[in-house]
């Protein structure tokens, strides 16, 4: 990035009134048909910002950091003049088996808006709108006009949208999809997608850039150009993936596989790896995801690249780590047809096995996308693997996911805190993304992605003057010299 000089765009740079620093980024490396934020008008435009909130646990904020990293964003839509409408997904309150969505107060953006409001000092408007019982909120009816007629009289700094998958018409697909998206977009004249964790294609992720002017927003560019570094990386290359999301990441588990010289599983999908391997019936492993699973077990045959976790921890209770209730068990005593019952964390002990301590110790690059154990109780997995691999020094570390940084802070808080300001760690805001990544094998082939640039062409911008990067501004430019 060229110094800033009054008067001027670069040049001088010994001349020091109005300096600025170099600050390494530099959003030119991403694609040049992405439209980006910095290139829209928003001149007393209202903004449609998707980003992913999705921090919230019970009602509480266990980790802000993914609300942190898009405050930029939001400084940078209100100081070009722009009045924001956020708005985020919390938890997966819509039950794919049932088909009904539950509205639960403790999977409401209420503590994210107290949280924005507290660190803004500004005030958010969040609108209440009716719900058909447990099929979520039908329409975004026109009381929301009041809101923003304060927001763009700037009464309020904000509005705040419900949980998107609050609404009927988040995850359809049909005419429920069709109709919320034409709401949204009728709230608003542009759409900024900064929600780099929500790569499924949604109505408020996806659909919604068929209709309104759509941009990428600054959190959106930083993943996107370090996400580059995962998909070149320093060889040894090894990936921990873990935890409970099943469905959507043993897709992308295949494609990571094949790039990876070593992978560690944990959580859902070691325990359905164990049972395709083994034979054995773990509980809480559905008979159809084992099926899936034994593809790996067949490929691994041959590449040997899973490091296998031999101890692992068995509980009768998913209540809580309940002494004489829980106890560790060994993958070697393992015989087709056995039985055990949860299997929810793994013992700290199988990270010092020669093999797994070895490969995580020689590693150039580690990628971590990992919650070992059911959180809260069973946290001693998490916790060693978490130490394992801070004692590799050389190697650059990449973490990845809402629970995977919300646990690696509250186990290691220090450690946490030093990760955020040093080289050797980055910390990608959505681990589900970076498998998506890996598996399309381009950042750039990411769906909500894709659908920016999409929306590019439909909406006529064009890069305006060959550098690359430009877009037409309609003579308005960005202050951010990126
Ligand atoms: N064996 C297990 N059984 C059930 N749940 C588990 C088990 N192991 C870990 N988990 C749970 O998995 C959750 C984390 O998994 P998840 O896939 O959501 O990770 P994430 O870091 O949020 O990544 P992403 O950003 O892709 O969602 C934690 O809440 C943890 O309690
Ligand atoms: O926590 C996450 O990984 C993101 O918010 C995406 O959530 P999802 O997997 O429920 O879409």
């Amino acid at each position: 990035m060229a110094p800033y000089t009054p008067g001027d765009n670069g040049g001088h740079v010994d001349m020091k009134v109005g300096y600025s620093v170099d600050d390494g980024r530099d959003a030119t490396e991403l694609d040049e048909r992405l439209p980006l934020l910095q290139y829209a008008d928003l001149q007393d435009k209202v903004v449609l910002l998707r980003v992913d909130h999705n921090v919230v646990k019970k009602g509480k904020i266990l980790d802000q950091y993914r609300v942190d990293v898009t405050l930029a964003t939001m400084y940078n839509i209100v100081e070009r003049g722009g009045r924001p409408i956020i708005m985020t997904h919390i938890g997966r309150p819509f039950d794919k088996k049932t088909k009904t969505i539950s509205m639960k107060n403790d999977e409401s953006v209420d503590s994210v808006v107290a949280y924005l409001q507290r660190k803004l000092r500004i005030k958010f408007a969040v609108p209440q709108f009716h719900a058909h019982g447990s099929e979520g909120i039908d329409d975004i009816d026109t009381s929301i006009n009041w809101l923003i007629h304060d927001l763009r009289s700037r009464k309020i700094g904000g509005i705040y949208l419900p949980n998107t998958r609050w609404f009927a018409g988040e995850e359809d697909k049909g005419e429920k999809m069709e109709r919320f998206v034409v709401q949204l977009a009728g709230l608003a004249d542009v759409y900024v997608n900064d929600a780099f964790g929500s790569w499924q294609s949604h109505a408020s992720t996806y659909h919604i850039t068929k209709y309104l002017p759509s941009y990428l927003g600054l959190c959106m560019q930083d993943e996107l150009m370090h996400v580059k570094e995962v998909l070149n990386p320093k060889k040894p290359f090894v990936a921990i993936v873990a935890g409970s999301k099943y469905d959507t990441k043993i897709g992308p588990l295949t494609a990571m596989y094949e790039r990876v010289d070593k992978i560690i599983l944990g959580g859902v999908m070691y325990n359905t790896y164990l049972c395709a391997k083994y034979g054995v019936k773990i509980a809480g492993v559905e008979d159809s995801d084992i099926e899936l699973a034994k593809e790996l077990v067949e490929k691994d045959k041959n590449d040997k690249k899973v490091l296998e976790l031999p101890h692992i921890v068995e509980t009768d209770t998913l209540e809580g780590r309940i002494e004489g209730k829980y106890r560790t068990i060994y993958t070697k005593d393992f015989k087709a047809g056995d039985s055990y019952k949860y299997v929810v964390d793994v013992d700290p002990s199988s990270f010092e096995v020669p093999e797994v301590l070895e490969s995580l110790q020689g590693a150039k690059t580690i990628f971590v996308n990992a919650v070992m154990g059911l959180m809260p109780h069973f946290k001693h997995g998490t916790s060693k693997m978490d130490e394992v691999i801070d004692s590799n020094k050389t190697a650059q570390k990449f973490f990845g996911g809402g629970d995977t940084l919300q646990e690696f802070k509250s186990l290691h808080p220090g450690l946490y805190h030093a990760a955020l300001d040093s080289a050797k760690y980055y910390l990608f805001t959505g681990g589900g993304t970076v498998l998506k990544v890996l598996e399309e094998g381009d950042p750039f082939k990411l769906e909500n992605v894709k659908a920016l640039m999409q929306n590019a062409e439909t909406f006529g911008y064009k890069p305006t003057n060959g550098n690359g990067n430009g877009y037409a501004t309609n003579g308005r430019h960005s202050p951010i010299l990126r």
